[in-house]
């Protein structure tokens, strides 16, 4: 079959590891999740067919342990209300006819496509300014009050030319450019080759949030190939409204502007960080790498995941932190299970801006382990499944340094997922399981109404998780002062207001620096 005109990247070597059919569960009786009102019913077809990690009684499963912990308590945007409309995935619904223009591979009458979101790295030296504007343009990124939002993109520009020098430095230090694109893509090439074995042979495109090949990009190709079936799937574990999110808000815009995608059945996996063949293939990656030490068991298992403003969670319900610690749970059971018993923590690192990030952070928490006479540590980068400037220099340049002054005798770091075929092959059993709800009208259609991963269209679950749209901090504060914990918290905020003033006096009067140097006006 031609494949042509897909992935030609390096490609991760591998052989498909075994049929994930081990995994199955026993059936999981019905039952309804603690804290919520509306019952979520379980049925067996839908548990072993999503191979759901926990599906073993009423308080471990997957969506129980969402409602009962975090979730509930941070005034969720899963209310009762939105959570009741997830529940309830409606689906595109219309079939589309659309004319074989490509040699797109085809089940039955559809031709089936993947779309792998990610975020996108500059790839050389010179797009690391552009790249940032494209990063902090996106208003799921810098949240600007309302009142504001013509500033976002002089702000972008401001802050990107600002930052520019400092991330420069770190692709400088990682080769010059990021690994994303050519990871993301032998990633695309192994999980096509994956489906086609599994007798689902589907087109695999990425599309990228901030970097080429870019969304739009991606779905002109989709457009191109004629697709009529759309699985998204976004490569981040865990959903964050700043990740995911920002990928399906950017799809929703361009699904709603073209009659051809309005058309066309898609359906979303947001988030897969319980699934089996994931967590498995980061238990096996953190075993690997326990051998290295001697007195392995007395390694502490160090989870460093991105961190996000603490507001995006207390404000906005993102799920991001109660994915995370669910996630961690997770591959500690399985670890467990293998008799590995290490004392593990978790602490979020790559802070950017002057306000409160998710805690605790990665730096601080490094120190602290050193003065505990923590000797030996295994740093496990958890939110992203492919090496990036964050692994290759943050953790293994910055932390290591830190840790190494800090007390610490021996350092390890787990690489990150790649290519592993258990990983790979289970993200195609994913892609399998959602077929049937692509474009599933879920009020007719009780399987899709109940399954577990909340399958749906790109519209209902931006409604789901984020229907107000909460004005929030932006990680760069920029109209907000007063006493603050640090000096550089203070000195951040008030740089800050005062680039806020001068935009505003710049953007009103069309005169300042930013003209003077040729950044404003953007536009000409
Ligand atoms: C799950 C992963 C990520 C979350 C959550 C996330 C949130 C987030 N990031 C920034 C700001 C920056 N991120 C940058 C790079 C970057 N971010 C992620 C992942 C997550 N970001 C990755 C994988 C990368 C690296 C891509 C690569 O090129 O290898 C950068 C640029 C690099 C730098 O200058 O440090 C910035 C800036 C914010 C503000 C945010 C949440 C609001
Ligand atoms: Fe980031």
């Amino acid at each position: 079959m031609n494949m042509k005109g897909l992935i030609q990247s390096p490609s991760c070597s591998s052989s498909p590891s075994s049929s994930s059919s081990a995994f199955l569960r026993p059936p999981c009786r019905a039952y309804a999740s603690r804290n919520s009102k509306f019952p979520v019913l379980f049925p067996q077809a839908i548990c072993t067919s999503q191979r759901i990690h926990r599906c073993s009684g009423p308080s471990k499963n997957y969506i129980d342990a969402r409602f009962s912990s975090g979730w509930s308590e941070t005034k969720s945007l899963f209310s009762k209300k939105s959570l009741k409309k997830y529940l309830i995935p409606l689906g595109a619904l219309v079939t589309s006819k659309t004319q074989d223009v490509s040699n797109a591979p085809i089940v039955g009458d559809d031709k089936i496509g993947v779309l792998l979101l990610n975020l996108g790295g500059p790839e050389t030296l010179e797009d690391v300014q552009p790249f940032l504007f494209n990063l902090f343009a996106d208003p799921d990124i810098i949240r600007l009050p309302r009142l504001f939002r013509f500033l976002q993109k002089p702000l972008a520009q401001f802050i990107s030319v600002l930052r520019a020098p400092k991330s420069k430095e770190g692709y400088a230090s990682i080769g010059g450019g990021s690994p994303l694109r050519r990871i993301t893509d032998a990633q695309a090439k192994e999980l096509m080759k994956f489906l086609w074995e599994k007798n689902v042979p589907a087109k695999v495109y990425v599309g990228m949030r901030y970097w080429h090949p870019f969304t739009e990009e991606a779905i002109e190709q989709i457009k191109r190939d004629g697709i009529t079936k759309l699985v998204v799937l976004p490569l981040y574990p865990q959903f964050s409204i700043s990740t995911s999110g920002s990928s399906l808000r950017l799809l929703e815009s361009i699904f709603r502007e073209d009659e051809y995608l309005v058309n066309m059945q898609h359906t979303v996996i947001p988030s897969w960080y319980q699934r089996e063949g994931y967590i498995k293939a980061m238990a096996d990656l953190i075993e690997k790498e326990l051998r290295n030490f001697d007195f392995s068991e007395q390694v502490m298992i160090f989870f460093s995941a991105h961190g996000v403003p603490l507001a995006y969670v207390e404000e906005a319900g993102d799920p991001y932190k109660a994915e995370m610690e669910e996630c961690v749970d997770l591959i500690i059971e399985e670890l467990e299970k293998r008799k590995i018993n290490n004392a593990y923590t978790l602490a979020y690192q790559s802070r950017v801006g002057p306000v409160e990030w998710l805690k605790p952070y990665t730096d601080e928490t490094i120190i602290e382990l050193g003065q505990k006479g923590v000797k030996r540590l295994l740093a496990v980068p958890i939110s992203f499944v492919s090496e990036h400037i964050e692994t290759l220099e943050e953790i293994d340049v910055e932390y290591k340094e830190l840790a190494l002054k800090s007390g610490i005798e021996k350092w390890g770091r787990v690489p990150a997922l790649g290519c592993e075929p258990t990983f790979i092959s289970d993200l195609a059993d994913a892609v399998i399981e959602s077929l049937p709800y692509v474009g599933a009208m879920a009020v007719s259609n009780l399987e899709a109404r109940q399954s577990l991963v909340p399958l749906g269209s790109v519209e209902e679950l931006l409604a789901a998780y984020d229907s107000q749209r909460r004005e929030l901090p932006a990680p760069v504060t920029v109209w907000e002062w007063g006493w603050t914990k640090s000096a550089e918290t203070w000195n951040g905020r008030a740089a800050m207001l005062a680039v806020l003033v001068l935009l505003v006096l710049e953007v009103t009067t069309g005169e300042g620096f930013l003209h003077q140097w040729g950044i404003l006006p953007l536009f000409r």
